[in-house]
């Protein structure tokens, strides 16, 4: 058991419905005056955000200023660090994501892929079966269906058909980066957060990825993080700039980069700063 500390508002989902006027309708994630401290250190200041359901949200911002922080509070990826404290609400198909104690089943629901591809050290097809495995799928044909779903919705199946039973750690790094997505696709999850999931790549398993992204927002709401701005650019309809753990602005991409409303999206946006 962690000893992660996380204040709970126990009152928290009555009190975000009685301001969801505010909120957009359809969003598939609220998050409401978001505080998380690492111990004495504070990481995020009041970070409020709605994100709509099949649509791709890009967290940029300089090192250091809370994007994977706050990517990992929304599947609740902090409890495993020890003294981290949580004030504020993030609400998921209308449960507030703290006050439940289930984190298996919102980890199942909310996915995540790491910068890095973090591929077991086991065949291409026992990496995609294993998370169905362990919710208790045994039968062989029902293994099979998810795992070719999974690494074709991961647009990866033509590559790897022939050698499932091979180690996956033959693969190239972004053929690695497509099953370890294939992996959390397998989950069935809603939502998939990705952290800095190019950075290890050369450009074009880069560009896999990123038309990969551009794919699979028709199924799922993704959530990324990314230094490269041409990438969110490319790849997102929403963006988020955070800086020194506070988002200063959120909005259309398009808007982000091309009419930023306040001057520091504009340092950054133009390469000024970061
Ligand atoms: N486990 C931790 N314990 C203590 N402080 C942490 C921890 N993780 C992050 N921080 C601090 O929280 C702040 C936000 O870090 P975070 O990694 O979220 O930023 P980031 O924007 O994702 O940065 P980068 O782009 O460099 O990955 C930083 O000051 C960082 O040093």
């Amino acid at each position: 058991m962690s000893a992660t500390t996380l204040e709970r508002n126990n009152k928290g989902t009555e009190k975000f419905s009685s301001n969801n006027e505010q909120q957009t309708t359809d969003a598939k994630i609220k998050v409401k005056n978001l505080d998380l401290f690492y111990g004495e250190k504070q990481a995020l200041y009041q970070v409020s955000l709605d994100i709509k359901e099949k649509e791709v949200t890009a967290l940029i911002g300089p090192s250091g200023c809370g994007k994977s922080t706050f990517l990992r509070t929304l599947n609740r990826m902090n409890d495993l660090i020890d003294g981290v404290k949580i004030n504020g609400e993030i609400v998921i198909d209308n449960e507030n994501i703290y006050n439940s104690s289930d984190v298996i089943k919102l980890r199942t629901r909310v996915g995540m892929v790491f910068q890095k591809p973090n591929l077991f050290p086991m065949s291409i097809f026992d990496n995609v079966a294993y998370g169905p495995r362990m919710q208790g799928i045994k039968n062989k044909k029902a293994l099979n269906k998810i795992v070719e779903e999974s690494l074709r919705g991961a647009a990866i199946w033509d590559e790897v058909k022939d050698r499932l039973k091979s180690s996956a750690l033959g693969l190239s790094g972004g053929q690695q980066q497509r099953v370890c997505i294939a992996r959390a696709i397998a989950m069935k999850p809603d939502v998939i957060l990705m952290d800095e999931p190019t950075s290890a790549l050369d450009p074009i398993s880069t560009l896999k990825v990123e038309e990969l992204i551009a794919q699979m927002k028709k199924d799922y709401t993704i959530v990324i993080v990314t230094h490269n701005m041409q990438q969110a650019a490319r790849v997102s309809d929403k963006t988020a700039f955070f800086l020194n753990g506070e988002i200063i602005e959120y909005d259309e991409t398009d808007h982000i980069f091309s009419m930023p409303k306040d001057q520091r999206t504009e340092d950054y946006v133009t390469g000024r700063f970061g």
